[in-house]
């Protein structure tokens, strides 16, 4: 789990939130709040309300019933599901960060910094990779220092590997700037393990709490199924080595070796690999890392992760 920092004032409150479009309530009922350094992760399936909340959340869009209270000047970082961007005009990354407004070149230079693409502040926007767009979108979001960063489907278009690392990058951003985050992830990807309190939303909300509290609960195992929750309990471990297409092994200090280490722990998973019921824990008796496998306290790991291990 993270290390958190939260804070006792909340900087969003919601309290029964909902909307309505021509006659249909999109959301009701939505109670909810962030603090600072909390990382606050939507789930749901598609069309159940996860960026109209979000919206609802940051004043882009007024409830209808209920009410929103947000902190008195309070400074959101907004990266949108959509984009609407001219392709055919050429754009450069550093244009891309004061489209909207105007930032002095050394807020440009550590944003770029810190989400480790300076070295693109020139590249043409079109030519970016998905990793590296999102990550240019999240420059942008944080340069202004935001008090709430808000990141609808943020992995959007990214590799497995790509989605680690930029889950990684948004948890060194709470850790370094103790902003407040509101995710939004139609699936159940890495994101749910990674975060203070999961929001199973479905038009409403079907049940909330830790990780493992909502991995338990009737709601989301109805919505999700039971594969869904095994798969969240397999990322609600420390991950510790990746293992790379090329069969050699990233661990967590950067070095890459030919194979796991005698001491570690699970996989991040295999790069490059996609979707999201990904089962990627592969040791076995054969694996040749050095671990013993039947034994769950033996490597010190999470339980339930070891047993599927065996
Ligand atoms: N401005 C609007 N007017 C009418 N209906 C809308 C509007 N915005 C969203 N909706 C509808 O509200 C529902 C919830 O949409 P929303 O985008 O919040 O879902 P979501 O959970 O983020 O979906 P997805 O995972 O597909 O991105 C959908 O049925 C959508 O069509």
């Amino acid at each position: 789990m993270l290390q958190t920092n939260v804070q006792a004032t909340p900087l969003v409150t919601m309290t029964g939130a909902g909307t309505c479009r021509q006659g249909r309530w999109l959301v009701r009922g939505v109670d909810l709040s962030i603090s600072r350094g909390e990382i606050v992760t939507l789930i749901g399936p598609n069309g159940s309300g996860k960026s109209t909340t979000a919206k609802l959340a940051i004043g882009v869009v007024r409830p209808d019933e209920g009410h929103v209270s947000r902190l008195a000047n309070l400074r959101v970082g907004y990266v949108p599901q959509k984009l609407a961007i001219d392709w055919t005009m050429p754009l450069t990354v550093d244009r891309l960060m004061t489209l909207t407004s105007s930032l002095r070149g050394r807020e440009i230079d550590a944003a770029l910094e810190a989400t480790g693409i300076r070295h693109l502040a020139r590249a043409e926007v079109q030519h970016l990779s998905g990793g590296e767009f999102q990550r240019a979108l999240l420059a942008r979001a944080i340069a202004r220092k935001p008090d709430l960063l808000v990141l609808d489907e943020p992995v959007q278009g990214v590799d497995f590997a790509g989605e680690i690392a930029l889950y990684d990058l948004i948890k060194t951003i709470r850790n370094t700037t103790g902003c407040g985050i509101l995710l939004i992830s139609h699936d159940l990807h890495v994101v749910m393990a990674e975060t203070d309190t999961v929001i199973c939303l479905n038009g409403h909300v079907c049940c909330r709490g830790t990780p493992e509290v909502v991995r338990e609960s009737p709601e989301y195992l109805r919505l999700f199924g039971v594969r869904a929750s095994q798969t969240l309990a397999f990322y609600s471990h420390h991950h510790d080595h990746t293992h790379l297409p090329d069969g050699r092994v990233l661990h967590a200090d950067g070095s890459v070796t030919d194979h796991c280490h005698p001491a570690d722990g699970h996989h991040h998973g295999d790069a490059g690999r996609a979707g999201p019921m990904r089962i990627v824990h592969a040791h076995g008796p054969d694996c040749g890392c050095g671990q013993v496998h039947s034994n769950p306290a033996a490597t010190g790991g999470d339980n339930v992760a070891e047993r599927r291990d065996a």
